[in-house]
């Protein structure tokens, strides 16, 4: 490890870890004969909290669902750290995925044994004040929560792990937009600064203020890929008016209804 300036701050690099953690080549992924994502290329660094925007449809859920080694590329390669998803990733990836998984008997404690029992690098300190500071008691039941609430559950638990990459499909849907802003600085201050976190979200809004790079998707190819600081600076907007002229609706015009 050497220490080296950059910008205000001393910062300890180690020159034998690649700063590239995710690599996609050419990646395509085809359902029956419809493409979701068409030719990705992509180099993502590691300690980098990145917003993964695009319209319905345009492959987010694909995408995250290949990193986190669910479902296989068609063609072309997806590699974390150098590895293709599977049993050697399986440690270093921490998955929300868009939909709750657990038992509705657990409670918020019998979920912490279970990540525990399933994972080396949960810290379940960590979840359990994440929980205490978001009013959330070790007993209650995912049966008698509320929505927003299992998705408090789930986000803290995940980002409770000490993991390289943590994957977040659509993460705060469900919480009422005041809630947001106190949930995403708590998780955000607690987790692995070394890990790279990719949001998928719809909320770009509430969201932008914590990530440092977006990509914007659509229909399965990347469109752009950018710093935040970058689009600000030269575009002269927020990440999510510049979305919003991106992405402006544009008519079905088939006329087979
Ligand atoms: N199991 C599947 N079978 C067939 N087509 C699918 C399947 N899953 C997704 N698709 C299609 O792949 C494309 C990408 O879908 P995906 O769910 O990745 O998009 P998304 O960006 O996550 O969308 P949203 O914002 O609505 O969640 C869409 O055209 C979708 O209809």
């Amino acid at each position: 490890m050497e220490e080296m300036r950059t910008g205000a701050d001393f910062v300890q690099v180690d020159k034998n870890v690649d700063p590239v953690l995710i690599r996609l080549q050419n990646l395509r992924k085809t359902y029956g004969a419809k493409p979701a994502l068409n030719g990705l290329d992509l180099e993502l660094g590691r300690g980098k909290i990145v917003g993964l925007l695009g319209p319905n449809g345009s492959g987010k859920t694909t995408l995250i669902k290949i990193l986190n080694g669910l479902l296989r590329p068609t063609e072309g390669i997806a590699l974390i750290d150098g590895y293709a998803p599977g049993v050697e990733t399986k440690a270093r990836v921490s998955y929300l995925p868009d939909r709750m998984y657990f038992a509705d008997w657990m409670r918020a404690c019998d979920l912490m044994d279970f990540f525990s029992d399933f994972y080396a690098d949960f810290d379940r300190q960590k979840a359990a004040e994440m929980f205490s500071a978001l009013g959330i008691r070790p007993t209650e039941r995912i049966k008698t929560m509320s929505k927003g609430t299992k998705e408090k559950v789930q986000l803290v638990l995940v980002m409770s792990r000490k993991a390289e990459l943590y994957l977040l499909d659509e993460p705060i849907a469900g919480v009422d937009p005041a809630a947001r802003d106190f949930i995403l600085s708590t998780i955000l201050t607690n987790y692995n600064e070394d890990g790279t976190v990719i949001i998928s979200t719809h909320l770009i809004s509430d969201i932008e203020r914590v990530l440092d790079e977006v990509i914007f998707l659509q229909n399965g190819q990347i469109v752009r890929h950018d710093t935040v600081d970058n689009i600000r600076a030269v575009e002269g907007k927020s990440v999510d008016q510049l979305f919003r002229e991106v992405f402006r609706a544009v008519p079905y015009q088939g006329g087979d209804f």
